[in-house]
């Protein structure tokens, strides 16, 4: 078994904080008064280690799985959707697609392990675990060679997407039932209550959320020996290979000096798993929003994050990072492109 390394990462040198601060000062605008995109501004030239940042090769990322713990009735619809909306992405039909071509983002489709096959359908890149996870109600998800071999093969699509020139790179997610994974993980690396973790997903009523409470709180109970502790144990026993290949995907984003766009719930979650092997990881990320499903708030709450939107957006895929993408480029092009007090000859003090 070819163990993932974790990354020793470090945060972004700050010898250079003063100056790209006094940069956006000199900018003609009252002081701070772009708000949250001068900080984005600051975190991307200081993720850059320069006072001229550039975006090159956007890509979002979307890693497709199935899930053994669909068979408990957690999910409001069937767990083949997984596999039918792989060959949409593939197609181009899906929101992700539109929203990518609407902003230029180039999009990579992964099979993590959905159940099925996509040999007819070179789109989809064949990164397959096995054909889904196992239910881990009674058993754990996956084994630690399984994880291993996700997390790796997640950072070598980074490594080769960032080979092509990508400096910055948006995670997403399909997989049905993965809600369940993402809020066990939350409660379990978080130290998050279960029932704060637990949302509605792709939309159960309340009969079914109280459902899937039960199922997750029973869960939880099989694997006494999996608390917060080692966070792979909890990886590995509560999946998914997508949430496993997005956390070593953007464990080696970071180590490259790339921009994270972190999408919504799922996304977050397997950021959480990441933030706990490698701390330093999140000065490199940009969260693009805080998503509707229940336990995002109190995840971004964890992560001590700032979203850019708030759009009541639940779907994944993605489609947070295509969306916010366009407020990253306005805050590199601000920085960049903005006269000076000075060049402009605009007065900066008030006239006696
Ligand atoms: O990104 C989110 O915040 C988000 C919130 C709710 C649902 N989803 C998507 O819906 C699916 C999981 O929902 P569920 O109900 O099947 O667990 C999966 O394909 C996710 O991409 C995504
Ligand atoms: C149709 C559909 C599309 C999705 N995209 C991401 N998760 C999804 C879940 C469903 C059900």
């Amino acid at each position: 078994m070819n163990e993932f390394t974790i990354p020793a990462l470090r945060p972004p040198d700050a010898a250079l904080a003063a100056t790209i601060q006094a940069k956006i000062d000199t900018k003609t605008k009252p002081l701070g008064a772009l708000g949250q995109l001068e900080a984005l501004a600051r975190q991307v030239a200081l993720i850059q280690q320069t006072i001229t940042p550039v975006l090159h090769r956007p890509h979002v990322l979307v890693f497709a799985a199935d899930h053994g713990i669909a068979a408990a009735g957690v999910s409001a619809y069937p767990a083949d959707v997984t596999h039918q909306m792989v060959r949409n992405f593939a197609a181009g039909g899906a929101a992700i697609n539109v929203f990518c071509r609407l902003h230029g983002l180039e999009l990579r489709v992964v099979d993590a392990g959905v159940r099925g096959s996509f040999a007819d359908l070179p789109a989809a890149r064949n990164q397959k675990i096995a054909e889904g996870t196992r239910n881990f109600l009674h058993e754990p998800a996956m084994t630690p060679a399984e994880m291993h071999r996700a997390l790796n093969l997640g950072a070598a699509l980074v490594s080769e997407v960032h080979g092509t020139g990508c400096n910055v790179v948006g995670f997403g997610e399909m997989g049905i039932a993965n809600t369940s994974s993402a809020a066990v993980l939350l409660h379990r690396l978080g130290g998050v209550p279960l029932a704060d973790c637990v949302g509605r997903g792709t939309g159960l009523d309340a009969a079914g959320l109280a459902r899937k409470h039960a199922v997750l709180a029973a869960a939880v109970a099989a694997h006494p020996a999996v608390d917060g502790t080692d966070p792979l144990a909890v990886l590995a026993t509560f999946g998914g290979f997508e949430i496993a290949q997005l956390c070593g995907a953007m464990l080696r984003a970071a180590e490259l000096g790339m921009v994270l766009l972190i999408d919504g719930f799922i996304a977050s979650a397997a950021l959480l798993v990441a933030w706990r092997l490698a701390p330093a990881v999140l000065p490199s990320c940009v969260f693009s929003h805080e998503s509707a499903e229940g336990g995002h708030p109190h995840l971004l709450r964890v992560l001590s994050a700032q979203p850019l939107l708030r759009l009541g957006l639940r779907l994944g895929e993605g489609s947070g990072c295509a969306l916010a993408y366009p407020l990253v480029q306005a805050a590199v092009a601000f920085f960049n492109d903005m006269a000076s007090f000075e060049s402009a000859g605009v007065s900066q003090v008030a006239a006696d």
